[in-house]
């Protein structure tokens, strides 16, 4: 084997290695070797790849964060429109939207209740399981092409596991230990800081430097597949399995319902834990979980019939005062 061919070998076996340990330890969070075991394995890779350049690809492990400063953010179409959500803001709201669901795809529903992160809705666009590109919602039919920033987030697979081209739907957030660090560290430069982890994560998104983005710790959970048409996928919940089985990060707090009653006994018992989670979430989202009576219930103008937002009421600012005066 000549030196190319063995160092073809090796880039393809360290590109293996570095994606599992990026996926134990960003999506797992269960690390099975050492930084440092990572860290020796990427500079091997770096270095093949500046000795063979053409080894060089854009799903490398060694391309997360991109060199070139943007001028500006080009748009993007979404194949398949980023919809919005109809609201709930208390029970009766949530037997209204049952009864409706019931009405029109019959009385044999199961809910899928997720929580709703509080972030930013992307899509991210894969071409043959490599990552190609990925867009904020922006009106929902056209989005800007952040793709360099969203690259910078590890829990996002660069090469999927399975070599099929789809569009991916998620939040990406900044969980709450970063938006603190962050926040101290702009009052510590005099800086303005950020009201709350969604603005921060918009703010990071939107640096036209990658390598800030980089630095800004982060995260995505996702949700759906634009076009799920291949997939053979029947049910939401089976979309979401197979979302995990393809690498990605989703979030796993989700739980199914054979009744409204279920969907409201859980969703108060999420509205009472909120606080303890390490991200941020305005609520919950409950969707019809068979896609064929997804298709029954159709859209309106703007949003899904077969989706409803339940938005918890914003924390009593008593409480968020009195955080600040005890601290
Ligand atoms: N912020 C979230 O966590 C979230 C937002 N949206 C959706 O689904 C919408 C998308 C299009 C129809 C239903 N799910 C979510 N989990």
């Amino acid at each position: 084997m000549t030196d190319f061919q063995s160092s073809q070998k090796r880039v393809q076996e360290l590109h293996e290695l570095l994606n599992r340990y990026n996926y134990e330890y960003h999506v797992l969070d269960k690390p099975s070797v050492p930084d440092a075991e990572y860290d020796q394995r990427l500079h091997e890779l770096i270095s093949l790849e500046e000795q063979f350049p053409e080894l060089k690809t854009p799903d490398s492990p060694s391309q997360r964060v991109g060199g070139a400063i943007l001028e500006g953010f080009s748009k993007v179409e979404h194949k398949t429109p980023m919809l919005s959500l109809g609201n709930a803001f208390n029970d009766q709201d949530l037997r209204d939207f049952d009864r409706r669901v019931r009405q029109n795809a019959g009385d044999e529903v199961q809910y899928v209740v997720e929580l709703k992160i509080d972030g930013l809705a992307v899509s991210l666009r894969y071409e043959n399981g490599v990552f190609v590109q990925g867009a904020t919602r922006g009106d929902g039919s056209i989005g800007e092409d952040i793709t360099e920033n969203l690259r910078t987030i590890r829990s996002i697979p660069l090469r999927l596991r399975k070599s099929l081209s789809i569009e991916v739907r998620g939040e990406a957030f900044m969980p709450k230990k970063s938006f603190e660090k962050l926040n101290e560290k702009k009052i510590e430069l005099e800086e303005e800081p950020f009201a709350n982890p969604r603005n921060a994560a918009a703010g990071s998104l939107r640096q036209l430097d990658p390598k800030i983005a980089a630095k800004r710790n982060l995260d995505i959970f996702v949700y759906g597949i634009g076009d799920l048409g291949e997939t053979g996928v029947e049910r939401q919940s089976e979309g979401l399995d197979l979302l995990d089985e393809l690498g990605f990060k989703t979030n796993l707090e989700r739980k199914n319902c054979e009744t409204i009653d279920e969907v409201i006994k859980i969703l108060h018992t999420i509205q009472e834990q909120r606080n303890t989670l390490p991200y941020e979430i305005d609520g919950v989202v409950i969707k019809v979980d068979a896609l064929s009576q997804q298709q029954q219930l159709g859209f309106t103008a703007k949003s899904p019939r077969w989706a409803i937002a339940y938005k918890f009421p914003a924390e009593e600012v008593m409480t968020k005062l009195l955080d600040i005066e005890l601290n």
